[in-house]
């Protein structure tokens, strides 16, 4: 009779491990064929578990966007005008080149149409906004919110600018810390009372209250850690899983704050026949002719709330941060500063010492050092396209499979020595008229292009401009120690931010 040899439990276990490891290795290299077979060059030689994009653990963490940068330039040394990455075992695919760049964004909207951002209606009804959602929905509220960013629009609501912009100053007046003056904070207070007051008529109270409510909401609506980090990988690489597990990305605090101020303010103004013209008002409107109109489908508080949550979210890190970057560098280079500050006088003296609209849009070179701002820290640094049918590469036989998501290096793009010798360097002259003319269009995208541009651009620029204009105005600023020099940019972040803060020693240059 045959002796059976018996297995002992380990083993046993050892064998089953064994085999799903070799099974588990075999899918990841199967997987990993995806772009080879589709004839798009890699962006790396991936490895298993985590792609191509970032290695956690084997290199020092990077923001995603700098990753995608590195894949770009990657690519670019093999004159690929386009690539193939993979995020664990996710396709990413990376543009390089701005015609295929300009193809995806404007001219081929229809097969690019979504933005691959994870979202759940149900359970977390504020992450359900414009920036989101798509299809028919997106393009109503898309529709109806336009007319609120309107040139006129924006002359309407610059006196309540302007009026936020007299409190950060008196906020630096009396801050304490002329020396080592905390940028973002101030600049953060700044954007959050003007979005509060241009677009809900709400008075924030940012600068009379450090924890005021809006602030500490906004805040946290960008606040990372770790649990929300794992909560945004799963919405974002695993959807599915994310769906069925009913993930949130807003807390259940944010969302029923939103409602409630949207609510109230909605119940304030029918009660008391206030008709005021911001995006409330027209989101408002909006509702009032479906419900007039006895249509189908009327907005729900929630889709309303939804979008003034985006506008808020989206409308104060995005140009509070534009704002301290440029003050950091306007602060590194006193010549720009002080070039900045006699531009700024020499139109304030044109409009009898006001400043109005008009006086900002006559301040040329500001522009400029915004749009270099924008340039070297594009506080949105990657965006993304969702491919929503198959697509075929014009005049080649590539296709790109429906529901792979396309990545626009906004950072690489703008860091690209071919399209800005020397990086680096923060040269407000790039953006000249004549220079402007003379650029490849698709390679300064800091709002994005096509049909899914940023709504805000124009509120964002000038709240911004204001911003900076009244500061110089009164300050001149200059490095204090506590800032490191180069800014490093914070990893785990959804925009653009320096890592360590931004502390500036300030100068009062009007009482002297
Ligand atoms: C300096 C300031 C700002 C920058 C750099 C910026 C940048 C961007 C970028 C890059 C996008 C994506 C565009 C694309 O995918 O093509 C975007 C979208 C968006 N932004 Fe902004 N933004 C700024 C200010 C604002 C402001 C002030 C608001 C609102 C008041 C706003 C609201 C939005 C919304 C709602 C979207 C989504 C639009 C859609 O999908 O239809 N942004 N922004």
């Amino acid at each position: 009779m045959p002796v059976l040899y018996t297995l002992t439990v380990f083993e046993v276990l050892t064998s089953v491990f064994t085999a799903l490891l070799i099974i588990i290795i075999l899918y990841y290299k199967w997987c990993f064929t995806y772009w080879k077979s589709r004839n798009i060059p890699p962006t790396r030689k991936p490895k298993i578990p985590f792609g191509t994009l970032i290695y956690p653990f084997l290199e020092t963490p990077v923001h995603i966007a700098i990753a995608i940068k590195n894949a770009y330039d990657n690519l670019k040394k093999r004159s690929c005008k386009h690539g193939g990455g993979f995020l664990f075992l996710t396709p990413k695919y990376v543009l390089v080149d701005p015609g295929y760049i300009k193809n995806i964004l404007q001219k081929d909207f229809e097969y690019f149409s979504e933005r691959a951002f994870y979202y759940n209606e149900k359970d977390d009804p504020i992450s359900a906004n414009l920036f989101a959602i798509s299809g028919e929905k997106w393009r109503t509220f898309r529709t109806h919110l336009s007319p609120a960013f309107t040139s006129g629009k924006m002359k309407m609501m610059f006196s309540n600018m302007l009026k936020c912009s007299n409190e950060m100053v008196n906020a630096v007046l009396k801050n304490e810390n002329k020396k080592a003056l905390d940028v973002i904070d101030i600049t953060e207070s700044f954007t959050i009372d003007v979005i509060g007051s241009c677009g809900f008529g709400i008075d924030c109270n940012s600068f009379k209250n450090s924890n005021a409510e809006f602030k500490e909401q906004g805040k946290k609506a960008f606040r990372m850690y770790p649990f929300r980090i794992l909560k945004i990988f799963l919405g974002f690489y695993c959807p599915k899983i994310a769906d069925f597990l009913g993930v949130t990305l807003f807390g259940r605090e944010s969302n029923n704050f939103f409602i409630k101020i949207v609510k109230d303010t909605i119940k304030f103004r029918e009660d008391n026949n206030v008709n005021r013209q911001d995006l409330l008002q027209l989101l408002i409107e909006l509702r009032n002719q479906q419900i007039l109109k006895s249509q189908e489908k009327v907005f729900t508080i929630k889709e309303i709330t939804a979008q003034v949550f985006i506008f808020f979210a989206a409308g104060f890190e995005t140009s509070s941060t534009t704002l301290s970057f440029c003050l950091y560098e306007l602060a590194l280079h006193e010549d720009i500063q002080n070039k900045l500050r006699d531009e700024i006088n020499t139109v304030l003296n044109v409009h009898n010492r006001h400043l109005t609209y008009e006086a900002i849009m006559d301040m040329k070179y500001m522009g400029q050092v915004v749009d270099e701002t924008l340039r070297k820290y594009p506080p949105v640094p990657y965006i993304s396209r969702r491919c929503v049918k198959d697509y075929i590469i014009p005049n080649t036989v590539i296709k790109i499979d429906k529901g792979i998501e396309a990545l626009i290096p906004i950072m690489a793009l703008h860091h690209d020595s071919e399209y800005y010798p020397e990086p680096e360097k923060f040269i407000p002259e790039r953006f000249s008229d004549e220079e402007k003319q003379k650029r490849l269009p698709f390679t300064y995208l800091p709002f994005g292009e096509g049909p899914r541009l940023c709504i805000g651009k124009r509120f964002g620029l000038l709240q911004t401009k204001v911003g900076l204009a009244v500061l110089l105005k009164h300050f001149k600023f200059s490095l204090h120690g506590k800032t490191k020099v180069p800014l490093q940019i914070e990893p785990f972040s959804f925009t653009l931010l320096a890592k360590s803060g931004i502390f500036l020693d300030v100068e009062d240059i009007i009482a002297k």
